[in-house]
This record gives structure tokens, C-alpha cells and sequence, in this order.
């Protein structure tokens, strides 16, 4: 089965809602979706992502004023049925009183397709979800992860021009939800399909998306890959959303940032864009923050925290002069003890600066 043919681009301008009763979900909204590309729709709870879905999807109409296209095609007056996407839902919304072959086959019978195309289709997706062996079974004899496959082959089965899906992996365990995450985004890529994806998890936008878009309030905070938003978020919400992140509020002496006694040299390019303000604040993930000798460190402090994790270990360290403890992770296998002393090195190239962010 091949969709690329059929997928297409999906283009929001100035697309806002307010619903009845007076809530604004989403403030005006540019959004291109390039064909076959998975956008991701990220952000905390009540920020709008699902309804942006459900506004691509027909299941809520924009204020006017706003357009929603697909392809050349405006669909912005067009109700679902004449949409045609597909949708995957946290909750499966299988129909209990059908096996997996007929819940595969749903969209095929609504539409009128013949029995032999049905069956010839529903075929290729139990074998593409390598569900063959459940093919007759009742949807409440499959665990999570193989309803989650049965839903997205019934979604994907009329080959939609769009695949629209709201958190469908929320309701998995972890191990599920990773390789689940994997072999959906092959399938999307393989397939070619334009997909909006919403999660609030991460790690999950990171790993499904070919870009991220990161909603906050009804307004997109950040739209980008998944280096460009990590690397260089835009803002402190966008980098507080999305992984671990240091902050160093000081002044800006010399080519350094200064907070107590203690001081953190700035790379020239860095300290050429602080723009003549005095006050600075400056950024780093913990994987750039390292640990050295106290007595030869700028920074000094005490680690108040040790976690062991695996592949690293997280060790937070009080710095006299920062209200936050600074996270660091530690590669190599050397323990931390509550109260040792220890100094901070952070590559100056591995400073992040907020635009904006020379204060005067
Ligand atoms: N039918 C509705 N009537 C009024 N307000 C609504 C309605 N649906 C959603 N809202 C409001 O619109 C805002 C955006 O909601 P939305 O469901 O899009 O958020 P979300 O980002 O998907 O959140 P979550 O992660 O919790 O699902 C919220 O303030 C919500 O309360």
C-alpha cells in the first residue's frame, strides 16, 4: 500500500477559535504542514493542541476569518466526512461488538467498497501490523498495544489525505510506548503520510516528529526540529518545556557572567550578542555542565544530590549566588556523596543565550 500519492499539504492561516462560551483556545495561527511530513503538537495541558486536531480535523469550525487548506483544496467550511482523514485517538474507539478484521474494514463498508476489495485491504494491514493471528478475535481479547495497532489500521486503511492522532500512546507502558513510537513513525515515513501528532510527552515529540511545534496559551511558543528546539529554544517556557535546564543570572564583567563570587566565562560570540546590557542570563543543559577539582573550578559548590540512572548519573550542586541547584550529569562511573565539594565547567560554546536577554 502506498500513500504518498494521496497525502497532502496542510496549510492553517490566521486560524483562530473561541468557543461558545467565550473561551479563546487558539489565537491566530500560521501553520505550514509540508506533505508527508509528521508535525508534532507539544505543550502543557489546556494549551490548545487539541484543538488545533480537531479544527484540521472538521470536528470544530475556526472564528472567521481563518482558512484551512489541504493541498490547494480549502476545506475550511467542509465537515469531517468530507475531509478525508484519518484519526487515532487515546482511547482506541474500537467497536467492541466487532473483531479486528471488521473493525479494519469499517471505514471500506461505510464508504461502499465490495467485499473482495474489503477483504483484499484489510489483508494488507493485518500483515503491515503483523495482526494476522488476531485477525478474528474480539477487540477485548487484544492488550493495549495491539488495539492501538488495530485503531491505526483502520485509520489509515482508506488512505486518508491527512493522519490526525491525539495522544495515542498515553494509555501504554513505557516499554510499549517506545517501541510503538518507533514503528509508527516507520510506518508514517514509509508510507508517506501527512501527520499531526499531539502528545505532552517529550520524549515522544522528539522521537515522532519531523518537526515540533510547542503550544503555549494558544499561540505556537515554538516551531522547529527537534535540535533547534532543544539547542536553541527561543524562551524560557520553551526551555523549561522541554528537557532539564540551568539557568545563571548574574552580571556581565568583563568577558564573564558574575553572580557572587563566582564567575562563568563567555564564549566572544556570546558575549558579542548580549547587546550592552549589564544583567545577563544565561543557560545550559546539564549534559554540558561538567565536574572538576573545586580548587581550580570558577564555579564552586556542594553537591545536595545524587541519582544514579544508568547510562548517567544526575548530581545537583548548590552554587553560593544561584537560587536553583545546578543539574549535571555525569558520564563516567564515579560516585558523589551529599556535601562534596566540587567545581563547574561549562564549555562557553555550550551556553545558551535567550534572545533578548542583555538586560540592561
Ligand atoms: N468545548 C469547549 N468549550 C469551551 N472551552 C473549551 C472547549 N474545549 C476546550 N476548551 C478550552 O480550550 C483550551 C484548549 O483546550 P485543548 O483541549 O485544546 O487543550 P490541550 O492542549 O489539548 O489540553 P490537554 O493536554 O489537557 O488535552 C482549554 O482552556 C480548554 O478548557
Amino acid at each position: 500500500m502506498k500513500n504518498a500519492s494521496t497525502s497532502v499539504a496542510i496549510t492553517l492561516k490566521q486560524v483562530q477559535k473561541t468557543f461558545s462560551d467565550g473561551t479563546l483556545a487558539l489565537k491566530p495561527l500560521d501553520l505550514h504542514i509540508e506533505q508527508g511530513e509528521i508535525l508534532v503538537l507539544l505543550g502543557p495541558s489546556g494549551c490548545g493542541k487539541t484543538t488545533t486536531l480537531r479544527l484540521i480535523a472538521g470536528l470544530e469550525f475556526c472564528d472567521q476569518g481563518g482558512q484551512i487548506l489541504f493541498g490547494e483544496r480549502d476545506v475550511t467550511q467542509i465537515a469531517i466526512e468530507q475531509r478525508r482523514v484519518g484519526m487515532v485517538f487515546q482511547s482506541y474507539a474500537l467497536f467492541p461488538n466487532m473483531d479486528v478484521s471488521e473493525n479494519i474494514a469499517y471505514g471500506l463498508r461505510v464508504r461502499g467498497e465490495n467485499k473482495a476489495t474489503q477483504q483484499k485491504k484489510v489483508n494488507e494491514m493485518l500483515e503491515l501490523f503483523d495482526l494476522q493471528p488476531y485477525a478474528q478475535r474480539a477487540i477485548d481479547q487484544l492488550s493495549g498495544g495491539q488495539r492501538q495497532r488495530v485503531a491505526l489500521a483502520r485509520a489509515i486503511i482508506t488512505e486518508p489525505e491527512v493522519l490526525l492522532l491525539d495522544e495515542p500512546l498515553s494509555a501504554l507502558d513505557a516499554l510499549l510506548k517506545k517501541r510503538l513510537r518507533t514503528d509508527i513513525n516507520a510506518l508514517l515515513k514509509r508510507l508517506g503520510i501527512t501527520a499531526v501528532y499531539v502528545t505532552h510527552d517529550q520524549e515522544e515529540a522528539m522521537a515522532m516528529g519531523d518537526r515540533i511545534a510547542i503550544l503555549d496559551h494558544g499561540e505556537i511558543a515554538q516551531i522547529g526540529t527537534a535540535e533547534e528546539i532543544y539547542l536553541s529554544p527561543n524562551s524560557e517556557f520553551v526551555a523549561n518545556f522541554i528537557g532539564q535546564m540551568n539557568h545563571f543570572d548574574g552580571l556581565l564583567q568583563g568577558q564573564a557572567l558574575s553572580f557572587g563570587k563566582q564567575f562563568l566565562p563567555l564564549s566572544p560570540s556570546l558575549y558579542q550578542s548580549c547587546s550592552g546590557g549589564k544583567r545577563l542570563r544565561c543557560m545550559a543543559r546539564p549534559e554540558d555542565v561538567c565536574l572538576m577539582a573545586f580548587d581550580e573550578a570558577t564555579v564552586k559548590g556542594a553537591v545536595s544530590h545524587s541519582v544514579f540512572l544508568g547510562d548517567r548519573t544526575r548530581v545537583l550542586v548548590e552554587v553560593e549566588g544561584l537560587q536553583e541547584p545546578v543539574h549535571v550529569d555525569c558520564f563516567e562511573r564515579k560516585r558523589y556523596t551529599i556535601g562534596d565539594r566540587v567545581g563547574l565547567m561549562i564549555p562557553p560554546s555550550r551556553l545558551v543565550l535567550l534572545p533578548n536577554s542583555g538586560m540592561e
